[in-house]
């Protein structure tokens, strides 16, 4: 079952631990090096432990009964306990770290391919911001737990558990007391640490609400100046950090007291601990030796306990983190290859069928983009798609790339139904050239070789040729070095039109969904992309979404969709004659445009 994305993204913290497990699967490959931290963990705990013992021994055998050898003995035993801790201690933290980092870096490739993987639809549903911070700050957020408060975490309980072991040992007593004061110390931290870790899953939450918002504000900066609205985003974002801050700081303060009320309660509890133990010395009844003991082990547990409850809080943090990044991981795309894929015959034609397709986009359930479209195009034709804005000419087009696949019918390429056939290889033998093409951060050679890696430097040299691109290219300050799209160059709209088509070219696709810009291009631009796209549709199928009067001139059938219907078919000169619909678009929309 496809799960809903904006809920899989969308819903609030978790309030378990469980998801964590979830990274065990992560944890799996570094199973040996787990094994060797878990061990130096152990080890540098039960040194903790051990110092008790050392205490006991210095104050006991060593101070008490004032012998020089007893306390160098004592000593030297301190000293062995340390390197042994501090060697532990390197080993663990190393190791750890390394999972850690290891780990998450495992995450981040894993949801990255998963998120390509994605169908289209999950996009119109997911703000890009909310994906980029699940890939940034909950991995992070992951990396911390997997690298350190998970290690932390099992090293306080260790401590805790042992520490009372040792208490017991040491004075079964005063442990009785200890145990009996407990609740009376973890009750009020525990409530306040509650309040604080829901403070700070909202704080998380309103700084995602930041993100996303800036990450909009910066992809649309054009527009955002354009329209002189500045004003409103600085007031929107300036209210949206203050909310974040307002929340961070109720946290704080609740942590502050939380803090301080810990602190009061855990050495206030001490305090009587050595009021009692001190009578108890003064009556014999326990040695001196064994009453620092029991305070060093009572300030061990009281400390563990106290760390534990923020330990906690990180790791429902990072459970919370974990869930999301898992929902993520786990939704099934829409568009998947089938398990046996068909082929398409060698070489492919690029035929088309279109088999009483219907289609509503899964956004929309209540209005029909595509009805009941019926259709062939034959290998090399050239079609024209007309119709006023919203018939479904663009639907077609994703419908033919497999970004959807049709609620009724089917499409064939080559006579085979594309859902047969892995989208990859169905999407190699077509290619769009859209009206905006998207130019990207890289240089000329790598933004026409786009999709083609493997192609020469001669080939994209001649794709650029043919696009006619090649001499406002050499023309760049570093000719096809020169870096175009984000932070490069700005092209023109012609030229970018030109870079898509060389790219094109170089695809070699059967077949050719073409959107024609509906800006126009003045006259000397206007020509050379036309003649690039001459080049482009020389034997190849051709489908294209016509905004000039040569293209509906040229085209072999021109196509008039209205309300995701086709309402007429023919020869410009034949669907003139005939009147109607598309008489009335030709006479609006043509007219204007250059032959
Ligand atoms: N992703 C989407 N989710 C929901 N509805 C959509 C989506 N894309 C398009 N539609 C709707 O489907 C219908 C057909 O849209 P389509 O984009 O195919 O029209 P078009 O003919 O290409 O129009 P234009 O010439 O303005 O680009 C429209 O009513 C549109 O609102």
């Amino acid at each position: 079952m496809r799960q809903n994305s904006t809920d899989a993204i969308n819903r609030p913290a978790t309030r378990k631990l469980g998801p964590l497990m979830h990274l065990l699967r992560f944890t799996r490959p570094y199973f040996r090096q787990m094994a060797v931290a878990v061990v130096a963990l152990l080890i540098a705990a039960g040194a903790v432990l051990a110092f008790g013992q050392v205490i006991r021994v210095v104050v006991d055998s060593g101070l008490s009964t004032g012998s020089a050898t007893a306390l160098n003995h004592s000593l030297l035993l301190f000293l062995t306990v340390v390197v042994l801790m501090a060697g532990a201690v390197t080993v663990r933290s190393y190791l750890l770290n390394w999972i850690g980092e290891r780990v998450v870096a495992d995450i981040r490739k894993a949801v990255f391919n998963q998120v390509l993987a994605l169908d289209v639809g999950f996009f119109e549903v997911t703000r890009a911001g909310e994906v980029i911070s699940r890939l940034t700050s909950d991995t992070a957020l992951l990396q911390v737990v997997v690298g350190s408060t998970l290690a932390m975490a099992l090293r306080t309980s260790m401590l805790v558990l042992g520490g009372l072991v040792m208490l017991a040992f040491t004075s079964p007593g005063l442990t009785g007391l200890v145990l009996i004061g407990i609740p009376f110390v973890i009750g009020p931290t525990w409530l306040l640490g509650r309040r604080v870790r829901k403070l700070s899953r909202s704080s998380q939450d309103r700084i995602a609400d930041v993100g996303a918002y800036v990450d909009e504000v910066i992809h649309g900066i054009r527009t955002v100046q354009a329209f002189c609205h500045e004003p409103v985003d600085r007031a929107h974002y300036s209210d949206q950090v203050e909310s974040a801050f307002d929340v961070a700081l109720s946290r704080s303060l609740t942590s502050a007291v939380l803090s301080g009320a810990a602190t009061m309660l855990t050495f206030g509890a001490i305090g009587v601990v050595l009021w009692i133990g001190g009578h108890q010395v003064l009556t014999g009844a326990l040695s001196g030796g064994e009453l620092s003991a029991f305070l060093f082990y009572a300030v061990v547990v009281a400390g563990a306990v106290g760390s534990l409850s923020e330990l906690i809080g990180q790791l429902l943090r990072g459970a919370g983190a974990s869930e999301r990044l898992m929902e993520l991981l786990e939704i099934q795309p829409a568009i998947l290859p089938p398990s046996q894929p068909l082929t398409l015959p060698s070489p492919p034609r690029g035929q088309i069928a279109f088999d009483a397709v219907r289609f509503i986009y899964p956004a929309r359930p209540d209005a029909l983009a595509l009805s009941d479209l019926t259709l062939t195009v034959a290998p090399g034709e050239r079609l024209a798609l007309v119709g006023p804005s919203g018939a479904g000419k663009t639907t077609l087009f994703q419908l033919l790339l497999r970004f959807y696949d049709p609620s009724a019918g089917a499409i064939r390429f080559d006579g085979v139904d594309i859902r047969q056939l892995d989208p990859h290889e169905l999407r190699q033998q077509l290619s769009l050239v859209p009206q905006d093409p998207v130019i990207f951060g890289a240089n000329a050679w790598e933004n026409i070789r786009y999709g083609m890696e493997s192609a020469s430097d001669a080939d994209v040299r001649r794709a650029a040729e043919a696009a006619h691109a090649l001499e406002f290219i050499e023309r760049l300050p570093q000719g096809f070095d020169t870096y175009l799209g984000e932070r490069g160059v700005r092209l023109s709209g012609g030229e970018r039109q030109r870079i898509a088509i060389a790219r094109t070219i170089l695809r070699n696709p059967r077949l050719l969904l073409l959107d024609e810009a509906t800006s126009a291009l003045d006259a000397e631009s206007e020509r050379l992309v036309q003649e690039a796209l001459e080049t482009l549709m020389q034997g190849r199928t051709s489908i294209v979404i016509a905004h000039r009067l040569a293209t509906v001139r040229n085209a072999d059938r021109i196509l008039v969709l209205d309300q995701g219907r086709i309402v007429a078919a023919g020869r410009h000169e034949e669907l003139m004659a005939e009147g109607g619909l598309y008489a009335r678009l030709a006479t609006l929309q043509f007219q204007s445009s250059t032959d």
